[in-house]
């Protein structure tokens, strides 16, 4: 698939936003979702089908009318014709009711399907391509672009359907009559193209420079009345009403220029409409006079011509919108057909805990490198702290070896298999990084707990929470672990959602854990409780803490000190405040400040 998807597009800043499919790709994609509904899609396009055609007879029945009205039969004769017409109208719109439903569930179905596809993408997809493009990027294809989408399969898709099948059932119509008729009828046809790729070309310019200037009037009158006591303050009164002013002509003259080239749209198509309605009246005279054809069939001729007026003034007002939807559509696939992660083909297993970062380079920004040549070893079940000043790249070496980052450079290995052969979901299953951003999940708190193990019992979860010192509290809310957590409901306080993280981890049970939080203040009540609780949820696995607090270091198996990106010393604590390097250094400061 990725040969046929556009290549990423770089943008100004580095910037190189998510892939768009092409029209091919967005046309394939969409006959895959609908492959499983094929049956449901031929039922809708048969009683559309049906509903149009049927519609179609009013015109002959109007014609017949007209026929018995020249004959001079009595006025009886007119009976059956006008009550057929009723009949007509009411199954033609029954059907068309239904075939209408029918096309907006299935597209409703198709859409649903594709937003899972594109969300199941989008959580795989590798985080350095996401900050590439920039979240808002993947936050405008799955708000903004599915809700265009979605507004065209509600509206213009149906409109678009249905206009076309009218246009094309009624010209068949008109050529069942008399094939002079439809030549005719195709008179009006070059007039309308051009009409329509008139109006193309020049509305769009005019409505995207509309909502510039829509969006500079809103900033102008926010600036303005946001900052009315600055303005007030400063005299600025008059110069700000002048540029209020200013910016409401531009966007008024773009309104009318919006407006008056709606005319000019209307007043071609309605020239289109009166060259092809005079050609068939005028067809419709000779043949009636050469007697080809009763002045009925000639009615329905003109009536089928009127009859087309609508649809076709619909298909082309509602095309933009069409356009519109389809490139929203070909971003929502771009990413939704992005290839799946690949699992390995052999995978091999962990064989323990223990972790292997050889000569380990990382650059978020090819020209600013972050990590250069970390080396480190950690024996299964040992506990190593990483100390080192803000920004010498704890986060980043914690991030690495938990496969969120790829390195840019060297090996990480798990249990002595490379996070690579490892692939996305063992990886998953043997390292578990828990961060300072702990997110409760709407949902009970058993609900949020289950997360990490959806099969865990009631024991389990209680004992979980009991590892991590949170029972006491969990217990005590209203309904207990069935109490709503998350947003809108129970709020957890900052070092109670970090308790339930650890729990998290607890109950998914990895060999190797990694701890990059940093929410307490050293010494307070909160770190006491989290520093316990991360030693009991830690017990038995590999644990690398990102050490915010010194304590953390104190007590570590092992201490690792970063700088600038570079390990510069390795020990136990005691050993190195004794060595008198770098963390020696980093003690002492950190020691003066408790005193
Ligand atoms: N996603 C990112 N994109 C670009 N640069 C980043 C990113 N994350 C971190 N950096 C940069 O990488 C360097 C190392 O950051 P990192 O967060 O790993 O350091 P740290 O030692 O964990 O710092 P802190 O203790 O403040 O969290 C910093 O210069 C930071 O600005």
């Amino acid at each position: 698939m990725s040969d046929t998807v556009d290549t990423t597009s770089p943008l100004p800043g580095g910037r190189e936003l998510l892939p768009v499919a092409t029209a091919a790709d967005t046309r394939a994609a969409v006959g895959r979702l609908l492959r499983p509904h094929r049956w449901r899609a031929v039922v809708t396009l048969a009683v559309l089908v049906a509903g149009s055609a049927v519609a179609l007879l009013v015109a002959p029945l109007l014609g017949r009318i007209v026929d018995v009205v020249v004959a001079g039969a009595g006025s009886a004769a007119v009976v059956g014709p006008a009550v057929l017409i009723a009949v007509v109208a009411v199954v033609a719109g029954l059907l068309t009711t239904v075939g209408m439903s029918l096309l907006v569930g299935l597209g409703e179905r198709l859409l649903a399907r594709l937003r899972e596809q594109f969300v199941d993408r989008a959580l795989a997809l590798p985080l350095e391509q996401v900050e590439r493009a920039g979240g808002g990027d993947l936050t405008a294809r799955v708000t903004g672009d599915v809700a265009v989408v979605g507004e065209a399969v509600r509206g213009a898709v149906p409109k678009l359907a249905r206009a076309g099948l009218t246009i094309v059932l009624t010209l068949l119509a008109m050529g069942a009559l008399d094939w002079r008729f439809l030549v005719v009828a195709l008179l009006a046809v070059p007039i309308q193209i051009h009409t329509a790729r008139w109006y193309v070309r020049n509305a769009g310019p005019v409505y995207a420079r509309q909502r510039v200037a829509e969006g500079g009037l809103q900033q102008q009158l926010l600036d303005t009345v946001g900052g009315a006591a600055t303005v007030r303050a400063f005299l600025l009164a008059d110069d700000h009403v002048d540029r209020v002013r200013g910016r409401s002509l531009t966007a008024v003259d773009l309104v009318l220029r919006g407006i008056r080239l709606m005319t000019r749209f209307y007043a071609r198509l309605n020239l289109a409409e009166f060259v092809g309605l005079a050609a068939v009246l005028v067809t419709g005279f000779l043949l009636v006079g050469n007697g080809s054809v009763t002045a009925g069939t000639a009615t329905a001729a003109a009536l089928y011509f009127h009859s087309l007026f609508g649809p076709i003034s619909s298909a082309l007002v509602t095309i933009d919108e069409a356009l519109s939807a389809g490139a929203s559509l070909a971003r929502i696939v771009g990413v939704a057909e992005l290839p799946a992660p690949g699992e390995p083909q052999h995978r091999a297993l962990p064989m323990d805990g223990s972790v292997k970062v050889a000569d380990v380079h990382h650059a978020y920004r090819a020209d600013r490198p972050v990590l250069h040549g970390v080396d480190l070893d950690i024996g299964a079940a040992e506990r190593v702290a990483l100390v080192g000043a803000s920004g010498a790249g704890k986060t980043t070496l914690a991030k690495l070896i938990a496969g969120v980052h790829r390195p840019t450079g060297g090996s990480i290995s798990l249990g002595g298999v490379g996070l690579d052969e490892l692939g996305p979901e063992l990886a998953r299953r043997t390292v578990v990084l828990v961060t300072q951003e702990v997110h409760v999940f709407a949902g009970t708190l058993a609900d949020d707990l289950r997360l990490a193990r959806p099969d865990a019992t009631e024991a389990q979860l209680r004992e979980a929470l009991s590892t991590v010192g949170a029972l006491g509290w969990a217990d005590a809310l209203p309904d207990g672990l069935d109490t709503a957590v998350g947003e809108g409901a129970h709020t957890l306080s900052v070092t109670q959602a970090q308790q339930l993280a650890l729990a998290r981890l607890v109950l998914a049970d990895p060999p190797v854990a990694i701890l990059d939080e940093a929410t307490a203040e050293a010494g307070s009540a909160g770190a006491r409780v989290l520093e316990a609780a991360a030693t009991r949820a830690l017990a038995g696995r590999t644990g690398l803490l990102v050490a915010h607090r010194m304590t953390q270091a104190a007590t570590a198996d092992r201490v690792v000190v970063l700088d600038t990106g570079r390990l510069v010393e390795i020990g136990h604590h005691d050993e190195l405040v004794a060595a008198g390097g770098r963390y020696a250094a980093l003690w002492e400061a950190w020691s003066a400040t408790r005193t």
